[in-house]
């Protein structure tokens, strides 16, 4: 479990004093892989960088495991960080060295015998599909292949942490999709922690369990992936899931929308199960309202179908409002868009 506390960083500048963290409090569970989104500028980068104290905090507490990585010594700290590994966007390889070389490198310092990071860094090759490759060079490989080195290397001393900080940003979406899923699957094997952090809300989605979106340094939103793709509070929340999933209604629509009266304009959003009941005959059938679907998308979260719906519900003002609170009490999110 990792409790950070009440954490700031603060840069004292001849600019002045910048508040890249401001007491930020987070809870991440063993084996969850917790994704921290926010825009350039936030404090990501910062923030990733004091959980293994490449950044000392200005205040605050980090526990990982029960231990307050601010309190050891430096004997203490080395020991601890050797259990928390990090991936980087630009990867961070030693060109001079192969593969083989890089992925036994964390070992030859840590003072493992030679026969035993070999073997460990062959596991860790195979382990992220690069075997055939274990005696090239960095400038051999793609940016995905250099990616997969990174992973391997930051396995070496077998972390309970990893940290990755923008490890797909540099990457083409199908090299992004192998290493998420590269991810995805050392966490499942190695029951691995992994925080990561992105500016990208697709890898949230394809990856995370939990989220935390961070703006100036604080979190402004946080909870399970799910909830917050079906229930984004924020403005900024809302614009980084549009990215994903596009609630821009099209031209046409928004035009019709405005010709309107409005509150028979909804939108709604399907998580789970709920996405398999019919409520659009229940509207027909029960509340003599007729519900005409103008816009739609249906993706997965976690494997669990998620959706919204544009509909235009035609009838008697009272017949469409009590449909609206029929489809609330269901626990549908349900939005009427009297402004588009
Ligand atoms: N070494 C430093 N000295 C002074 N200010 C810094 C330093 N490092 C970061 N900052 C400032 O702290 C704030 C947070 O920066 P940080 O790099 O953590 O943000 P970020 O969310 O990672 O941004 P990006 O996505 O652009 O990398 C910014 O205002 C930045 O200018």
């Amino acid at each position: 479990m990792i409790k950070i506390e009440n954490l700031s960083k603060h840069y004292y500048t001849e600019q002045g004093n910048i508040e890249a963290i401001n007491e930020l409090n987070l809870e991440v569970s063993d084996g969850e892989i917790f994704g921290i989104i926010g825009p350039s500028g936030a404090g990501k980068s910062t923030l990733i960088r004091m959980l293994n104290l490449l950044e000392d905090p200005t205040a605050g507490s980090i526990m990982v495991n029960d231990v307050n990585l601010t309190d050891l010594s430096s004997l203490n700290l080395r020991q601890a960080r050797q259990k928390i590994g990090m991936i980087f966007q630009h990867f961070n390889l030693l060109s001079s060295r192969t593969v083989l070389k890089n992925v036994s490198f964390p070992l030859e310092i840590a003072g493992v015998s030679k026969k035993k990071r070999i073997k460990k860094a062959k596991e860790l090759i195979d382990l992220v599909g690069l075997a055939d490759r274990a005696d090239h060079y960095p400038a051999q490989l793609s940016g995905g292949q250099k990616q997969r080195v990174g992973i391997a290397r930051a396995l070496a001393n077998d972390p309970d942490l990893l940290l990755s900080d923008e490890a797909t940003s540099s990457l083409d979406p199908e090299s992004t999709k192998s290493i998420l899923d590269l991810l995805a699957k050392i966490r499942e094997e190695l029951n691995l922690t992994i925080i990561l952090i992105t500016h990208e809300m697709g890898v949230i989605k394809d990856i995370c369990d939990r989220v935390a979106v961070i703006e100036e340094g604080r979190i402004i939103e946080q909870g399970s992936v799910l909830d917050i793709f079906a229930r984004p509070k924020t403005a900024l929340t809302k614009k980084f899931i549009s990215a994903v999933i596009d609630y821009n209604l099209p031209p046409r629509i928004v035009k019709y929308v405005k010709a309107k009266r409005p509150g028979e304009l909804v939108r709604i959003t399907f998580v789970g199960e709920k996405t398999h009941k019919p409520y659009i005959s229940d509207l027909v059938k029960h509340y003599s309202v007729d519900a005409n679907i103008l816009y739609g998308n249906i993706d997965e979260i976690q494997g669990v179908p998620f959706g919204t719906l544009i509909l235009d519900l035609e009838g008697d003002l009272e017949n469409v409002e009590q449909s609206i609170s029929y489809l609330q009490s269901e626990g549908l999110n349900v939005e009427v868009l009297n402004d588009v």
